[in-house]
């Protein structure tokens, strides 16, 4: 049974890209990265409305690899901001897919891909799961209590690409990820910075609360008072500041572009304020490092920079001036989600690992 070849298709719905991936077992046969223009995004109106536009290009992508539908024997997608959750292959059963088409999963890109995911499974009489999604909850507990009782901190993150990651930095060390001690920097539409102790992610800046790093899109950490005067000013409904927090501020609000290459072409041009802004964005990077090496109780195997941001020379040396001090820092540009996804199904289909129920 275990010798069978799974054909296995991957959906990762990001912030500024789709990647899908069709893997026979381990092997990726066929993938592709579409970059979508912001504008495009844009004019979806809503995330909720991307769907059209992105299961078109997912279905593009098959046909154009020349593997038929028919032959898939699973549909895995990249799962959104639903209910917290330990870390696991999930079935995307209709509670799930109720879950990832309302607030507040419609407000990130992720939730598309368990939606289109269950669509094209069902079309198809196969099965559809998500793998590690951005709601993996492993926070201690002094990470979850906030200054305000009854306000608690919950994890929003790049879950499945930071353990990924993490697993192939431990193999590369010779240490086992249930024994290792790791800072991992998520770096793409959103930025997220986790400290991993002993195979749990026990504290992570939210990708989407307003907290940490600003990214390409997001505003991160922000004084709490100024959103206040915004909420009260008559100018904003609560969708408009929600967008703006999680989809039209961070670099692309400075400098007009959610593109860090377009950005560094702007510094090279001469442009001192997008210079500021990528420098900024780094600085803020390298702070929550440290705020996590203390997490870390100041004892970390390493240090570990990945996500799409992470192919920038400019951006990571940045970083890096401020942290390698601290542990050795490996370099990981892009991720790993779709091979992550892609065994995460397979583990269930040979059933290796138990399914999880939502
Ligand atoms: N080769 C590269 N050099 C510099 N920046 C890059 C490169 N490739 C991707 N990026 C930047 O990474 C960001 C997107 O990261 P990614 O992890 O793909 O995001 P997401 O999954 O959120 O869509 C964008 O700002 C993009 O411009
Ligand atoms: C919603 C958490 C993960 C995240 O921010 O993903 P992107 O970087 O793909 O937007």
């Amino acid at each position: 049974m275990n010798n069978r070849i799974f054909r296995v298709l991957a959906i990762n719905a990001g912030a500024t890209s789709t990647k899908n991936g069709i893997f026979e077992n381990e092997k990726c046969i066929f993938q592709s990265t579409i970059r979508h223009d912001y504008k495009e995004l844009a004019a979806c109106g809503s995330i909720k409305n991307q769907k059209k536009l992105r299961t078109e290009l997912v279905l593009n992508f098959v046909k154009e690899s020349g593997v038929e539908l028919s032959s898939l024997d699973a549909v895995v997608g990249r799962g959104g901001i639903i209910k917290p959750l330990e870390s696991g292959t999930y079935s995307i059963n209709d509670k799930m897919i109720e879950d990832l088409s309302n607030e507040p999963a419609t407000i990130h890109a992720s939730s598309l891909a368990g939606i289109i995911a269950r669509e094209i499974g069902d079309s198809l009489g196969i099965p559809s799961f998500i793998v590690d999604p951005v709601t993996v909850d492993e926070l201690c507990p002094q990470a979850r209590l906030t200054g305000i009782k009854g306000v608690e901190r919950q994890t929003i993150f790049h879950a499945l690409n930071s353990k990924a990651v993490a697993r192939r930095v431990c193999k590369k060390i010779g240490k086992k990820y249930e024994e290792s001690r790791l800072v991992v920097a998520h770096m793409g539409g959103g930025i997220t910075v986790g400290a991993h102790l002993d195979g749990r992610v026990v504290d992570v800046n939210s990708a989407t609360a307003g907290e940490g790093p600003f990214s390409p899109e997001r505003s991160g950490g922000v004084p709490l008072f100024s959103i206040i005067e915004m909420c009260y000013s008559g100018s904003y409904s609560k969708v408009e500041i929600m967008d703006l927090i999680v989809k039209k501020s961070g670099m692309q609000m400075h400098i007009e572009t959610s593109d860090l290459r377009k950005a560094e072409e702007m510094i090279t041009g001469g442009d001192s304020y997008a210079a500021l802004v990528v420098e900024t964005m780094a600085y803020m990077v390298a702070k929550e490092i440290g705020a996590m090496f203390a997490v870390l109780s100041g004892r970390a195997d390493g240090i570990i920079l990945t996500g799409g941001l992470a192919y920038s020379t400019l951006f990571t040396n940045y970083i890096k001036e401020r942290v390698e001090q601290l542990a050795t820092v490996y370099m990981c540009p892009g991720e790993d989600e779709l091979l992550a996804l892609a065994e995460g199904a397979l583990a269930v289909l040979r059933k290796e690992r138990a399914v999880k129920q939502y």
